[in-house]
């Protein structure tokens, strides 16, 4: 178990995979902690790449400051623990919140970036409409009180026919209410676009066929701002396609490291 003092929040985080190979740092989605990942490592090779991953402030075992956060607050973070690493040129793989971190940092510092994979994600997400909605409804009833809504949006119609759908609804409804709400108001806050289009980086976005949260034209559209960047389209699968189609998202993953050498050019 490690854990990271960034400043004013301290950061849970886990290595996995090759500890001299090739950077690949993933970043989770709102109400996830870094499990998010574990099917897709599972299934990602063990030497010559190394997997960093950590839990978001007010999420997981990571400390959970007094809010609203802003997204540069999550980005700082993010930069801390790579540098505290000595990460360079990593692969950043951020799904939603994450992918939004992914940006931000990449523009911060393309020093500590080699590539972006943005997944169910968006340069904008939502409006400060539905933000303060959601914001309202836990600080009245807690994150059991969006769970159900929120399922519908994370997860395919077919996945909600499985016991593991539970597993997943655990995982969000045992989330620090008070971070849940400080990182929506870091969401709520963020417009890339302007910032994201004058990205040049080797990217790849990724959407999920049934992603209630990030329908795959918000993903295209993301992609749309960077030139050159792929698109991958998951079937059967919502705003988590790493939990419902780890195989798919592991092989799209390594095609892309293997697209730029990531891994395998020593
Ligand atoms: O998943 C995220 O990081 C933000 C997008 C969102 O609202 C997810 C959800 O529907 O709960």
């Amino acid at each position: 178990m490690n854990w990271f003092d960034a400043g004013d929040a301290q950061l849970h985080w886990r290595e996995d995979g090759d500890p001299d190979g090739a950077p690949v740092v993933f970043s989770n989605s709102l109400g996830t902690d870094l499990r998010l990942w574990d099917f897709v490592l599972e299934r990602l090779p063990k030497k010559g790449l190394r997997y960093i991953r950590y839990d978001t402030r007010g999420h997981g075992l990571s400390s959970s400051p007094d809010g609203p956060y802003g997204m540069g607050a999550l980005i700082t973070d993010t930069e801390r623990l790579m540098d505290h690493l000595e990460l360079k040129d990593a692969v950043f793989v951020g799904l939603s919140m994450g992918g939004m971190i992914a940006q931000g940092l990449a523009v911060k510092r393309l020093d500590l970036i080699r590539g972006v994979v943005l997944s169910n994600t968006g340069a904008k997400i939502g409006n400060a409409d539905m933000w303060n909605e959601r914001i309202d409804a836990v600080t009245a009833g807690g994150i059991e009180a969006v769970a159900d809504a929120t399922m519908e949006r994370w997860f395919s119609k077919a996945f909600h026919e499985t016991a593991e759908l539970q597993m997943w609804r655990n995982m969000l409804t045992r989330q620090s209410a008070e971070g849940y709400n400080a990182c929506m108001s870091a969401i709520a806050g963020t417009d890339m676009i302007t910032v994201t289009s004058g990205l040049r980086l080797p990217a790849m976005g990724i959407a999920g066929s049934e992603d209630g949260s990030t329908p795959p034209d918000m993903v295209r559209e993301l992609m749309g701002l960077i030139p050159g960047a792929g698109y991958e389209l998951i079937r059967k699968a919502g705003h988590l396609p790493c939990v419902e189609q780890p195989d798919l998202y592991a092989q799209h993953l390594m095609r892309f490291l293997d697209s730029i050498g990531h891994g395998t050019d020593g």
